[in-house]
C-alpha cells in the first residue's frame, strides 16, 4: 500500500469529512497520521537548532546533565528497549513553565537560547496535543461526559530529543559491561501514553508496522508533524484504536534527529476501557497512571530480567511475562 494511503494527513486547521474518515480507518488500523496546518515552523526549526547544538557541543556538557536512577530526566546514551542497546542520545524534560515539575528538570549550562526555546516548543505542542487529542474524540463520536475523563496533562507529559548517531553513541572506552546494540537503532515499541507527536527530520528511518504485520517506512514530509497513538488510547478504545508500534533504523552514512512530545494521562487518572466503547467485554483490566508509567520508566534503566512492561500485561486473560 502506498505510504500516503496507509498514513493520511490531516489538516489540523480546517479537517474536512474525508479526513476524519481517514483518520478513523488509520487508527483503527495501525495508529499513524500526519498532522498539517499547525502553523508552528518558525518554533519549530529554532527548536532543531537548539537540539542540534547541544547535541554537537562538547559532551562533558551533556554529561554533567546526565540522568540518574533516581529522576528519569535529562541526557542519557544507554538506554534499552527490549533488552537491547539503543543507538541513540536522548534529552528528557518535562513542563518547563510549571514550576513544581520545572524543578525535577536538568537544564544544561552554556546554551542560552536552549531553555526558552524548549519552553515555548514545551507551550504549543502542549496546546496542539490537546486539539490533536480531540480530533481523536470527534472521530470516534464521544460524548461530552465521556471526553472530559480522557484528557492529557502537560504536567504529565515530557519530550525528547532524539540523537541518532552512525554506529554506538557510547564511546569506546565506556562500554565496558554494557548491553550490545540492537539491530535497531531503536527497538519496535509502543509509547505509553495518550498519543505523541513527533517531528523527524529529512533524514528518514522511522518505520510503523501495519496491521498486516510489514513495516511500512515513514518518509519525512516538510512540514508535517507524526501523530502515533499511544497505549492509554488503546486501552480507552478497547482495541478500537492501535497504539502504533513503530522503531528507527541504524543509520548508515549520516546521523538523524527527531523530537517527540509525548502526551500523557494525569497522574491518578485509571486507565480502563471507556464503557460504550467496549460493552460488556473490555480487553483490559484498570490501571493508575502513575504506577504504569513507573513501571515503564525502570525497564529503561536496566535490564530487569524481563520483557518491559506493556498494556499487554494489563489484557484480560494475560499471564504476567515478568
Ligand atoms: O526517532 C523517531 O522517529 C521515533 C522516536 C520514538 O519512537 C521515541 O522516542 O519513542
Ligand atoms: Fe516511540
Amino acid at each position: 500500500m502506498a505510504i500516503d494511503e496507509l498514513v493520511p494527513t490531516i489538516d489540523i486547521s480546517d479537517p474536512s469529512d474525508d479526513e476524519f474518515a481517514a483518520l478513523d480507518r488509520a487508527c483503527r488500523d495501525h495508529g499513524f497520521f500526519l498532522l498539517t496546518g499547525h502553523g508552528l515552523d518558525a518554533l519549530i526549526e529554532e527548536t532543531w537548532v537548539q537540539a542540534r547544538e547541544f547535541f554537537t557541543a562538547d559532551r562533558s556538557l551533556r554529561v554533567a546533565v546526565e540522568r540518574d536512577d533516581q529522576n528519569p530526566l535529562g541526557w542519557f546514551d544507554r538506554e534499552l528497549t527490549k533488552r537491547k542497546r539503543d543507538s541513540k542520545q536522548v534529552f528528557d524534560f518535562t513542563d518547563p513553565n510549571t514550576p513544581a515539575v520545572d524543578a525535577y528538570n536538568r537544564w544544561p549550562d552554556g546554551f542560552d537560547r536552549f531553555r526558552p526555546t524548549l519552553a515555548a516548543f514545551y507551550d504549543a505542542f502542549s496546546d496542539l496535543a490537546e486539539r490533536t487529542v480531540a480530533l481523536v474524540h470527534r472521530a470516534l463520536d464521544l460524548p461530552d461526559d465521556v471526553i472530559r475523563d480522557h484528557v492529557g496533562d502537560r504536567t504529565t507529559s515530557s519530550v525528547r530529543l532524539n540523537h541518532y548517531p552512525v554506529g554506538d553513541p557510547v564511546p569506546e572506552n565506556e562500554r565496558d559491561g554494557l548491553r550490545e546494540l540492537g539491530d535497531m537503532a531503536l527497538g519496535y515499541h509502543t509509547d505509553p501514553g495518550v498519543l505523541t507527536l513527533l517531528l523527524q527530520d529529512a533524514t528518514g528511518g522511522l518505520q510503523a508496522q501495519a496491521a498486516n504485520g510489514d513495516w511500512v517506512d515513514v518518509e519525512p514530509r516538510p512540514g508535517t508533524i507524526v501523530v502515533n497513538l499511544a497505549d492509554a488510547m488503546q486501552v480507552w478504545t478497547n482495541d478500537q484504536y492501535r497504539a502504533a508500534v513503530h522503531r528507527v533504523v541504524p543509520m548508515t552514512s549520516t546521523d538523524r534527529m527527531s523530537i517527540p512530545y509525548f502526551f500523557n494521562p494525569p497522574r491518578s487518572a485509571v486507565i480502563e476501557p471507556i464503557g460504550r466503547l467496549a460493552g460488556d467485554a473490555p480487553r483490559y483490566r484498570s490501571f493508575v497512571w502513575r504506577d504504569y508509567m513507573r513501571a515503564r520508566t525502570e525497564d529503561n534503566y536496566e535490564d530487569l530480567g524481563a520483557d518491559d512492561t506493556q498494556i499487554a500485561d494489563y489484557a484480560i486473560g494475560a499471564t504476567a511475562t515478568g
